[in-house]
């Protein structure tokens, strides 16, 4: 079977932004100083970003504050000009094609709207659909597949700064989608939603990926990647760190497991069962019939560990825990994930 190769929708290489700040001492001799004697510090944000999104992708693109992250993806749209490298989107360089880039991208930033503050939903939507140039019909047929998901009915005529925050997410994320763009920024989308409405905006934008639009979350809610991206990419101080697929990443760097059992009867000692596990720690849980044990994966395998337990007690029911994407976030805010020598990161395939 021949499979059709991948389109490459985002390509960025050796992407740079430094920023340059004035220095200046403060007060009014400070500023007069500046005026006749003008100095800049500058600050590299992004530092040499090469990265590469194929199309119907979602990418986690993560990092601590400061990292560089909302400063790649105004490159990306175009709202910034690199210092240097080169960025193309869908084959068009953002910050010299910004109209048309526009309409081919879409933005949702999880702490601005760009709704009209004072006109209702409704009013918002419709300029947006002439600033597109969308035709009545393409509009009333997109409004209604948005509306099917996002329940827009009953928020079209509530004004936006009357909306709650969870109505006002969903109603920009149909402003961000009216016009069906390729590709989707969506920045901190979930932040003070709440569970039910968190909920709601991830499958959205999970079935959004699975129709074909491209995506690139940047988030500190690591739920949401887990709960949309197969790939992550790791930024810190403006270098990628890690670019590959989320579930090696913690298979590389979280090399801890945990398997929880629930007994049929009362545990027959936690230190036989230890006896037959080096290295694994054994635990009781707060009732006698359950027991937890954690080891490192890299060691022992599932299978020793069920036996083991097997060995010495009766299991009624037992379940694996995953190790979570946090643990090895936790990791590249310690400084412990570094990029490798010569820039190369542990680039996983991608599938
Ligand atoms: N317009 C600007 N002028 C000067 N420095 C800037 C500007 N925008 C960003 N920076 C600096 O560049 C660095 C990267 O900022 P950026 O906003 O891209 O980080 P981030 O990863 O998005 O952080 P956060 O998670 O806090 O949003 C920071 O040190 C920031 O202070």
């Amino acid at each position: 079977m021949v499979h059709a190769r991948p389109v490459t929708l985002i390509q960025v290489a050796g992407l740079r932004k430094v920023f340059r700040k004035p220095e200046k001492a403060p007060g009014l001799r400070g500023s007069l100083r500046h005026l006749l004697q003008r100095r800049f510090s500058e600050h590299v944000a992004v530092d040499g970003i090469d990265l590469s999104v194929a199309q119907g992708e979602a990418v986690a693109y993560v990092g601590p504050n400061g990292a560089g992250k909302s400063t790649t993806v105004k490159m990306l749209s175009g709202i910034l000009v690199p210092t240097a490298g080169q960025v193309l989107v869908d084959g068009l360089v953002p910050y010299r094609a910004r109209v048309e880039n526009a309409r081919r991208v879409g933005v949702v930033f999880g702490q601005r709207t760009q709704l009209w503050w004072d006109l209702p939903v409704r009013d918002s939507l419709e300029l947006l659909r002439d600033m597109h140039g969308l035709g009545a019909a393409r509009y009333r047929e997109t409004l209604a597949r948005l509306d099917d998901v996002l329940g827009l009915a009953d928020l079209l005529p509530v004004v936006a700064r009357k909306l709650s925050l969870g109505q006002r997410m969903r109603a920009d994320l149909a402003a961000a989608l009216l016009h069906e763009p390729r590709i989707v920024y969506l920045d901190e989308p979930t932040i003070g939603l709440d569970i039910a409405v968190k909920d709601r905006v991830r499958s959205f934008v999970r079935r959004l990926v699975a129709d074909g639009t491209t995506v690139m979350l940047t988030t500190h809610d690591l739920a949401d990647i887990e709960d949309i991206c197969r790939r992550i990419v790791i930024i810190d101080a403006g270098r990628v760190v890690y670019d590959g697929d989320l579930q090696s990443v913690k298979d590389t760097h979280v090399r801890e497991r945990s398997m929880s059992f629930e007994l049929a009867a009362g545990l027959p000692g936690v230190d036989r069962i230890a006896a037959r596990l080096p290295g694994a720690q054994v635990r009781a849980g707060s009732d006698d019939r359950e027991l937890t044990v954690t080891f490192d994966r890299m060691t022992l395998g599932a299978r020793e560990v069920l036996a083991a337990v097997l060995a010495e007690a009766e299991i009624v029911d037992m379940h694996i825990d995953e190790p979570a994407i946090e643990t090895v976030v936790r990791k590249v805010y310690a400084g412990q994930l570094r990029p490798e020598p010569g820039g190369g990161v542990d680039r996983e395939t991608v599938s």
